[in-house]
């Protein structure tokens, strides 16, 4: 019988990636969305040719999908029922990796972006990169969010030296990141230990990845990135866990990078409500993003936050879910 698998020692979180990877990916910072090399789902080969990049085995259904998203939306965006069952579909070159493209309706990606950017980022038990640079003392409630503080808002920096963070250049250029539930500890490389002391991961995202992909969410990493930001080459092994990884795209369009061992990678085109999964031998996967392109945000979500005009056009958002340990 073959052996289950088994989560990558700890000490691998410090491994530098190959050189492949890293050539893949310097070689994709400039190039376009539309470059030959790129895996575009809305511009597939046909069918028939011999090197059809992907395999289609399985679908979410349209009524799985339908009960996960009226459950997780709220009034304010409205509920949208799926006519028909989302393609799942696998790329052949990477084993274990798949994306499931458009799997969001609008309505619930800009519900996600509410509940992740309004209600989570308001939460200061949910670390930002800020905290370690800033006192970001929540919104008051009669305020709150940050998206709707008053412009003369700052943010007093730890250190003596350091210079208050104006509420517009936190939104718009230095937030970077929230963490939800676990707390990833980027310079250690680890969860903490104590998990009695985390913030609960929230439920109803918990609930609608957990309908979708069947994973238990215990932690999450929410990406904010503008036009030119580029995350390098990693493996994310810092979780005692086989289950699968979920990565959400909101926004801006990207270009994805992913390659297992030192098999080729593979680059796939993402944009806003595209899923992409990592599962099986592609859980431990090197991955990275070398473009967010700009002017690429779907129309309806250009204006989007009503609150603050136009922000998410120049975002990417990623919500990167993670189960700790089974
Ligand atoms: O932004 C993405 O698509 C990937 C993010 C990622 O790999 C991570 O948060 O570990
Ligand atoms: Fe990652």
């Amino acid at each position: 019988m073959k052996a289950a698998p088994q989560p990558p020692p700890l000490s691998h979180a410090h491994h530098a990636p190959p050189a492949h990877i890293r050539a893949l990916h310097k070689a994709h910072q400039k190039s376009p969305l539309t470059a030959p090399t790129v895996l575009d789902f809305d511009n597939l080969p046909p069918i028939s040719s011999p090197s059809f990049p992907v395999i289609t085995p399985s679908t979410i259904s349209a009524p799985v999908a339908s009960a996960a998203f009226s459950a997780f939306s709220d009034e304010h965006e409205g509920v949208t029922s799926v006519e028909s069952d989302i393609p799942i579909y696998k790329v052949a070159s990477v084993p274990g990796l798949q994306v499931i493209p458009n799997l969001l309706p609008p309505s619930v990606q800009k519900t996600l972006l509410r509940k992740l950017l309004f209600r989570d980022l308001s939460d200061p038990r949910h670390k930002t990169n800020l905290h370690a640079h800033y006192h970001l003392p929540p919104p008051p409630p009669d305020v709150g969010s940050y998206f709707e503080s008053p412009p003369e808002t700052t943010f007093r920096a730890l250190s003596a030296d350091g210079r208050d963070l104006p509420v517009d250049r936190m939104l718009d250029k230095k937030l970077r990141w929230v963490t939800l539930g676990g707390q990833y500890d980027w310079t250690l490389k680890k969860y903490p230990v104590d998990s009695s002391s985390l913030p609960e991961f929230p439920e109803d995202i918990c609930d609608l990845v957990s309908s979708l992909f069947g994973i238990t969410s215990q932690a999450a990493i929410v990406n904010i990135y503008s036009p030119g930001d580029t995350l390098a080459p990693h493996r994310d092994v810092s979780e005692a866990s086989c289950a699968p990884l979920v990565s959400v795209s909101l926004g801006c369009e990207a270009l994805f990078i992913a390659g297992v061992g030192d098999q080729e990678g593979v680059v796939v085109r993402v944009r806003s409500g595209d899923a992409v999964v990592m599962s099986g031998e592609a859980r431990w996967a090197w991955h990275s993003v070398p473009t967010i392109a700009g002017g690429t945000c779907p129309e309806w979500l250009q204006e989007w936050p009503e609150e603050r005009r136009g922000w998410m056009r120049g975002k990417r958002v990623n919500l990167n879910v993670r189960q700790m340990w089974d």
